[in-house]
């Protein structure tokens, strides 16, 4: 099954545009996790149970694994959603850009050391350093297009022939780089103009879109601006918001996340109509 069916049945059986984002910063875990040697597991795969029914896809984030040395814990959650959760697509975020025999070898990282269904990568060094992605036709390739944060616009915005450089990005990957059908593009849920704008240009492409949550992204405007005619092609993804939600009465952590998770999945269903 490759990344975009699998995406699609996700979307579907868990009526769900959610992606949660695991970004786990040990100071924030659970004082009992802190001091466990796997506590950082532990903690990913308590988030990943808790909201497994309600997410189209995880997205963990590599630099809070690598930052600690652990990226053998990484391979852990990675394993566990793969056999707990098979049919919920997992993408790893890591952002990756470099000239081709390297971008090999990190394709080799996210679809075989941690068996990703998807990586996320920047285009800045053009064609020839995502194409080795690729070679894994059943991977998805989610290329950074407009970022999240407000200095995505230092470069992002920079004329590109009449258009801003994100157009130009979203049209050359519709237009070229596509040509498996395997790619996505990240967008911010922070700028739904340009949101729509990257909708118009890619047809259906699925957009992972972070910024809702703790960046304060408007879940409503992000819907409107994002969805495809079928109300689906989004991955709108949180991950602070989702994995650090305050506990509230006997509530632990996992389902503090949980009623988060289900709260949000819910608030995007509403927007969807
Ligand atoms: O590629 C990403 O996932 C990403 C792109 C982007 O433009 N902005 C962005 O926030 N992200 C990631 O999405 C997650 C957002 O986390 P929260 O702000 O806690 O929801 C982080 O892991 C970021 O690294």
């Amino acid at each position: 099954m490759t990344f975009i069916t699998k995406l699609n049945a996700a979307w579907r059986s868990n009526d769900s545009l959610l992606c949660v984002g695991l970004d786990p910063d040990l100071p924030r875990l659970p004082e009992h996790l802190r001091r466990q040697p796997d506590g950082i597991v532990a903690f990913c795969k308590a988030i990943i149970d808790a909201t497994a029914d309600l997410a189209c896809a995880f997205k963990p984030q590599i630099a809070y694994f690598a930052a600690l040395g652990a990226e053998r814990q990484l391979e852990k959650v990675c394993a566990w959603l793969r056999a707990r959760h098979p049919h919920i697509p997992l993408i790893l975020d890591a952002k990756r850009g470099d000239i081709g025999a390297t971008a090999h070898q990190y394709a080799r990282e996210a679809f075989e050391r941690y068996g990703a269904d998807a990586v996320t990568v920047s285009p800045y060094m053009g064609f020839d350093s995502v194409e080795p992605y690729m070679e894994w036709e059943d991977r998805g390739v989610i290329v950074l297009c407009r970022t999240s944060n407000a200095g995505g616009s230092d470069l992002q915005f920079l004329d590109a022939g009449g258009r801003p450089l994100y157009q130009h990005v979203a049209q050359l990957v519709a237009d070229k780089w596509n040509r498996n059908g395997q790619c996505a593009l990240v967008v911010g849920a922070t700028f739904p103009d340009e949101l729509a704008q990257v909708r118009s240009i890619v047809g259906d492409m699925p957009l992972l879109v972070p910024g809702i949550g703790a960046q304060g992204g408007d879940i409503g405007a992000t819907v409107a601006a994002g969805r495809t005619a079928d109300g689906a092609g989004m991955m709108i993804n949180s991950s602070r918001a989702i994995i650090y939600a305050e506990p509230q009465d006997d509530e632990d952590f996992a389902a503090a996340a949980r009623r988060v998770a289900r709260a949000t999945r819910d608030e995007i269903n509403r927007y969807r109509g």
